[in-house]
This record gives C-alpha cells, sequence and structure tokens, in this order.
C-alpha cells in the first residue's frame, strides 16, 4: 500500500469518526466477535472502547461465571441492563454487549435510540468454533454448546435484526470485518 493511498484512508477514517456522533454498539450472539472486532473498530475509528461483560465483572467484582452461578441469569441480566444504560450514559465511542443484551426489550429501546447498533452474524459452525476456545460462557456450560447456540440463533435472531446495520462475519481475518463495518457506517450516515 503506497503511503498516499494509507493517507488518504486515514483522512477518510477521520471524516468517518467526525460523523459518527452516537456510541456504536455491538450486538449478536456469544463468539460472534462482538469484543475482539469492537476493540479493533474503536481503534480504527480512534474512539475508546468499553466491553460490558468486562464492566459487568468489574462492578460485581466477579466473573460472568460467577455471577450466574451466584445469583442466577435474572441477577446478572439487571445488573447488565444497568451497566449498559451507564456506558450510554457515559457516551463511549464503541460498546461491545454481552449476547443477551439487547434481547432485553429496554436495553434494545436504549440503544436502538442513543445509539448505533450493529449486529455481528455468522453461521453456526463458525459460532460453535469461536466458543470452543474459551470455556467462560455459562450459558454453553448447561448443554451441547451446537445446540444451545442453534436455539438461541433461532430466538434471539429477530431482536438483532432490528439493528441499524448488519454484517455477517463468517470467515477471514478480523480486519475484514472491521473494514465491512466501516463501509456499512460510511454507507448509513
Ligand atoms: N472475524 C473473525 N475472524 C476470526 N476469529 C474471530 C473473528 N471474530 C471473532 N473471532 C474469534 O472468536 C472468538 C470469540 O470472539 P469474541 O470474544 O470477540 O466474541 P463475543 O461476541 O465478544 O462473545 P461474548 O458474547 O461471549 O462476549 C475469539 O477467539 C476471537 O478472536
Ligand atoms: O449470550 C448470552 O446470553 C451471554 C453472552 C456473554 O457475552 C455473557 O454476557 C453471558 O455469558 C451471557
Ligand atoms: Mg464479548
Amino acid at each position: 500500500m503506497s503511503n498516499a493511498h494509507s493517507s488518504s484512508q486515514n483522512e477518510d477514517l477521520t471524516a468517518l469518526a467526525g460523523r459518527i456522533t452516537r456510541p456504536l454498539v455491538l450486538v449478536g450472539l456469544m463468539g460472534v466477535g462482538k469484543s475482539t472486532i469492537g476493540r479493533r473498530l474503536a481503534n480504527a475509528l480512534g474512539r475508546d472502547f468499553v466491553d460490558a461483560d468486562e464492566e459487568i465483572e468489574r462492578a460485581a467484582d466477579r466473573s460472568v461465571s460467577e455471577i450466574f452461578e451466584a445469583h442466577g441469569e435474572a441477577y446478572f441480566r439487571d445488573g447488565e441492563r444497568r451497566v449498559i444504560a451507564r456506558l450510554m450514559e457515559e457516551g463511549h465511542g464503541v460498546i461491545a454487549t454481552g449476547g443477551g443484551a439487547f434481547v432485553d426489550a429496554e436495553t434494545r429501546a436504549l440503544v436502538l435510540e442513543q445509539g448505533l447498533a450493529i449486529w455481528l452474524d455468522c453461521d453456526l459452525d463458525t459460532l460453535v468454533e469461536r466458543t470452543s476456545r474459551k470455556n467462560t460462557r455459562p450459558l454453553l456450560k448447561t448443554g451441547d454448546p451446537r445446540q444451545i447456540l442453534r436455539d438461541l440463533k433461532e430466538k434471539r435472531s429477530a431482536a438483532y435484526a432490528q439493528a441499524q446495520i448488519h454484517v455477517v462475519t463468517d470467515e477471514g481475518p478480523h480486519e475484514a470485518t472491521v473494514a465491512r463495518i466501516l463501509q456499512e457506517l460510511a454507507a448509513w450516515q
């Protein structure tokens, strides 16, 4: 890539970042890439990044799995709703949500009104492979991960589909997904 090319790309990115005045909120199933893509997207746009699951863990001083074990899913969802409301209020550049956050009607309405929701979506095989790398997702420990992910995909897709932007991230490196999101953002504004 020539210097002229990369500097004009940088100008485009700066202009795009300047036009985005709402937090970009990544939504979608566990393992689709919200945290890892979100961090890279924020970096590309020169904006800050926060991960809602990490913020919940910090606020509770426990891991997501520990919260599920000690208090159950309903308690986790209450905390998640409060933490995401706070993150929206703080006005971050890019927010990665946990997989279930956007399914909550209150959180979804808030994000759609004040942010720009980006649904990261991929096929089941890719989800199974990506979630197999870490054992930190309590919902996948209760049975066959493929079956659980298939059921969640079916149940949650209608909620995710309300996001303003939809990007499929089946194959290729993280950077390819970031580039596709940037293209969608440029077209959306
Ligand atoms: N486009 C991609 N190409 C290759 N690997 C990817 C891609 N996106 C994500 N991954 C990998 O998949 C795994 C899961 O990604 P990540 O933790 O970002 O998912 P997540 O959506 O944040 O999941 P959760 O909802 O459980 O927090 C990681 O190992 C990540 O590096
Ligand atoms: O999809 C979900 O419901 C979850 C996804 C993770 O990000 C965590 O928020 C938690 O494991 C629940
Ligand atoms: Mg994540």
